[in-house]
């Protein structure tokens, strides 16, 4: 249990410590454990038991090592911070992370030591040294046979909850290829690979979690924008792979050579996902005649942030595609890396860190007059994944900000706005910021959920088009595009 002085500590520190062993980045034959294959991996570090807790930790970045801290992530509805309670109070919330080691190159079963049971669990010892403890019922709830697990569906058509809780094995046997159980109370035959009972071994966990190898970028990133060719994501799923890759790296990407047509970029953009519909419609089509009422249909200039902080799930992929700007001029566009943004925050303010980590900022979207948008609750600025810890949202939009009037402490108050002066210091840095002026025929893709984007004030008249991916369908995308289907399927 953390104690108030430890967590002062910690935050204080943020330690940027060295790489940690299980984020070192190995090619393994076993699991091509890539980069990419920790994503597929990812998903399930979030769906156990780990009463895991927030940590402020940064993202990892080729250049720079990863850190972790930790700190108790904000639970309040309110908008309120909880940096006073953190602050005088020791948090109450049980700090566990996942502890996982080096996974093994191939799992092989110890030449030394036989798999045995008792009446509540089968322990597969492993040449590694370790020993797994799978509980029967586990065993049996997760048996994969097709009477069990439907092969088409992938879901489980075994009903759970006539498992006899006190299921046991009559016999458990090891094959060249995996273990077979023939369970006692109905002579059931369950059959697990190796790889599969290495794979999720939860007692001990044998598999490593991999970090996502962002590379952050700057103005300089302006010389060698990513880019993929349009002919390449339109004729194969390796195209889309890479146009996937680059915008799971990188946070965005263009596509060259793209008929200058709004059909032609749906199209484009439905090679990720289908579109994600909102109150702006789904392929949007706009220009600066306030037909829906935000200011991204005015010639305002629009300060970098991300879209749609006012839905409980923010789009994940937001397109633009310029069709045309005539009879007037401006409207570049500006791109920051708010993830590289939030980590030079981290180390220069790490109390502004720690405040926008916790401080839930309510927003909306309420100028059409048929609706008006809110999340299920307010969230911070820097949102961090609840089991591993990592950066994992940026929500950042100033001008759909809603009254923050709900303060555990007054003088959080002033905190706030010192903190968002900070983060707004470090956005708006020159070399912060890629500027780029959109072409006909070259669409910019990006991450909203880390990327921020802004425009400069035009005149003239400006038609761009677009649409929003959901960051789940996206990432569904870039996994099954840059995976074997059979990786993705064992790691579920
Ligand atoms: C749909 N289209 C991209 C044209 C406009 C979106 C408006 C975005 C809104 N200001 C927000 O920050 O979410
Ligand atoms: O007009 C642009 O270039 C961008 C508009 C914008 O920022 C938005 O739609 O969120």
């Amino acid at each position: 249990m953390a104690t108030h002085r430890s967590i002062t500590r910690i935050l204080r520190s943020l330690p940027n410590t060295s790489r940690n062993a299980c984020s070192q980045h190995h090619h393994h034959n076993y699991h091509r454990a890539s980069w990419l294959h920790a994503e597929a991996f990812a998903k399930r570090y979030s769906s156990n038991t780990a009463t895991v807790v927030a940590a402020a930790a940064s993202p990892s970045n080729e250049q720079t090592t990863s850190s972790s801290s930790s700190s108790a992530g904000s639970t309040g509805g309110s908008n309120s911070s909880i940096i006073s309670k953190q602050l005088k109070t020791t948090s109450d919330l049980p700090l566990k992370t996942y502890n996982v080691t080096k996974a093994d190159a191939r799992p092989k079963l110890s030449e030394h030591h036989k798999i045995t049971f008792d009446e509540k669990k089968t322990l597969v010892p492993w040449e590694e040294g370790k020993t797994s403890h799978f509980q029967h019922i586990w065993m049996r709830d997760h048996c994969q046979c097709s009477e069990c697990f439907h092969p088409e569906t992938k879901q489980r058509i075994l009903n759970t909850f006539t498992i006899p809780k006190n299921i046991q094995p009559d016999k458990v046997e090891a094959e060249e290829k995996g273990m077979k159980i023939k369970w006692k109370n109905d002579g059931h035959k369950s059959f697990y690979t190796w790889e599969w009972l290495h794979l999720h071994s939860y007692n001990p966990r044998l598999e490593r979690y991999i970090s996502p190898q962002f590379k952050f970028w700057g103005s300089e990133i302006a010389e060698r924008p990513p880019e993929v060719e349009y002919e390449a994501v339109m004729e194969s799923d390796a195209g889309v792979g890479e146009w996937t890759r680059k915008i799971r790296k990188y946070g965005f990407c263009y596509v060259k050579g793209v008929p200058v047509t709004p059909e032609a970029t749906k199209e484009l953009i439905q090679r990720i996902s289908h579109i994600k519909h909102t109150h702006y419609g789904g392929f949007w089509d706009f220009t600066s005649d306030l037909s829906k009422k935000d200011t991204a249909y005015t010639t305002l200039a629009l300060g970098v942030h991300t879209d749609t902080t006012y839905f409980s799930d923010p789009a994940g992929l937001q397109l633009f595609h310029l069709l045309s700007h005539t009879e007037g001029s401006g409207g570049q566009s500006i791109l920051v890396d708010g993830f590289r943004a939030a980590k030079i925050l981290r180390e220069e303010d790490p109390t502004a860190y720690r405040v926008l980590s916790n401080v839930r900022i309510p927003s909306h979207s309420s100028g059409n007059h048929d609706s008006s948008i809110q999340p299920f609750a307010p969230f911070p600025v820097f949102n961090h994944h609840p089991v591993n810890g990592e950066l994992i949202m940026v929500r950042w939009n100033n001008d759909d900000r809603t009254t923050m009037d709900r303060w555990d402490d007054p003088a959080d108050v002033e905190r706030f706005y010192e903190a968002t002066r900070a983060w707004n210091d470090v956005l708006n840095r020159r070399e912060s910021e890629y500027r780029e002026q959109l072409v006909p025929g070259r669409p910019l893709i990006f991450d909203n959920w880390r990327v921020l984007h802004g425009r400069a004030a035009f005149d003239g008249k400006r038609r761009l088009c677009g649409a929003y991916i959901s960051r789940d369908d996206f990432m569904s995308r870039f996994v099954i595009s840059n995976s074997k289907r059979e990786d993705v399927l064992k790691a579920l």
